[in-house]
């Protein structure tokens, strides 16, 4: 066999440098450097330095390196005193302003996360992953109630990333005819909240989730009076209700979990009520680069033992539990993307 060519060893490089890339990311968004250049001015790393207290050289070759894969760019210098080091904003570096992209990073980069993926190799030799053996820990919930710090970016990033999606899931959900809704996992509430303020018909809305989300969770004094906080846990029982919303939820378990989690909810489901499931919807059909969720799936069996399913792994669910699925929404043009399915009970 002939050696590689130039160019394929530098796709192979890039990809095995991605851990550099997101350390570096993480990095910035720590010494706050976005914040430190206005919109629509530049900086000199000089003055860039002094307010961040940091070795002016180091962070030259830092940003140079940023400025590879699209954060921030340094500017030609037609000035003969200046010699470089003038940078500006990118898009992709202006958006490190925004806090909800820095939980997600900072997400992305936490200790479980990390250390859930050290274990790759034996979750592809044994289909699990085995939190109790790298973390000492049964499963991300209960490490979460004991590290409240990376339980409060975790339910952060959750919330910048349901405020990201708000217009698509708006764009294809109906709680037209529903009394109750309630949000199962629904961490700091935020789309519960949206729903309410788009359908007055709803005259109660209940945001369930664990008892340590719970009780961080803060709202402001214009919350809606349909509103409330209620602790409980998913697989031991569930309010009353005609409507459950699961976003983001059943992907985060294995299929006995999740079949428990419908279960419960089979008991309480008033006549005639649904369960909205919002989850990526995996399709076999989607192969190769086309099929980029692949890593979503990955992180969902590392993190949580979970997955991204497809239509007939929720059929399948559905039946174990005694539900049907009614109907199936997604977004016409934006693939990739979380879709709506709609269970009810057989
Ligand atoms: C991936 S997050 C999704 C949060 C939210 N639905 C969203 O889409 O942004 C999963 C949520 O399930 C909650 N959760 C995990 N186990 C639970 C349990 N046994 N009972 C209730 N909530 C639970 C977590 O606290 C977390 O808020």
């Amino acid at each position: 066999m002939s050696s590689p060519s130039f160019e394929i060893v530098r796709q192979f490089y890039t990809i095995m440098n991605g851990h550099q890339k997101s350390k570096a990311v993480e990095v910035c968004t720590k010494l706050r450097i976005a914040e430190h250049i206005a919109p629509e001015s530049s900086k000199s790393v000089g003055e860039l330095s002094k307010e961040l207290q940091v070795h002016e050289d180091t962070l030259y070759r830092f940003m140079r390196a940023l400025t590879s894969i699209g954060f921030f760019h340094e500017e030609e210098i037609t000035d003969t005193n200046k010699t470089h080091g003038i940078f500006k904003h990118t898009q992709l570096s202006l958006c490190l302003r925004d806090q909800g992209v820095r939980d997600i990073i900072q997400m992305r980069v936490s200790p479980f996360q990390v250390l859930s993926w050290d274990g790759l190799l034996n979750s592809v030799k044994t289909g699990i992953s085995n939190h109790q053996e790298t973390l000492n820990y049964p499963n991300f919930w209960e490490y979460l109630k004991d590290h409240k710090e990376e339980e409060v970016i975790f339910n952060r990033s959750m919330t910048g990333l349901t405020n990201q999606y708000i217009p698509i899931l708006l764009s294809f959900s109906d709680y037209s005819k529903f009394e109750k809704v309630v949000d199962l996992g629904g961490g700091q509430g935020l789309f519960l909240k949206i729903i309410l303020t788009n359908y007055q018909n709803i005259k109660e809305g209940i945001n369930f989730d664990m008892k340590i989300v719970i009780e961080n969770n803060h709202h402001g004094e214009d919350l809606d009076k349909r509103y409330s906080d209620q602790s409980g846990d998913f697989f031991v029982s569930v309010p009353e209700s005609d409507c459950y919303v699961l976003k983001n939820i059943i992907h985060d378990w294995n299929d006995e979990s999740a079949i428990s989690i419908f279960k419960t909810i089979n008991k309480s489901i008033r006549p005639g009520g649904k369960i909205y499931v919002y989850d990526l919807i995996n399709d076999l059909n989607l192969k190769n680069e086309k099929y980029p969720t692949g890593w979503n799936d990955l992180n969902m069996l590392m993190v949580c033992n979970g997955k991204e399913r497809t239509l007939q792994d929720l059929e399948y669910l559905a039946k174990e539990s005694g539900f049907k699925i009614d109907e199936i929404r997604r977004h016409s043009t934006i693939p990739n993307a979380l879709g709506l399915t709609i269970f009810s009970k057989i």
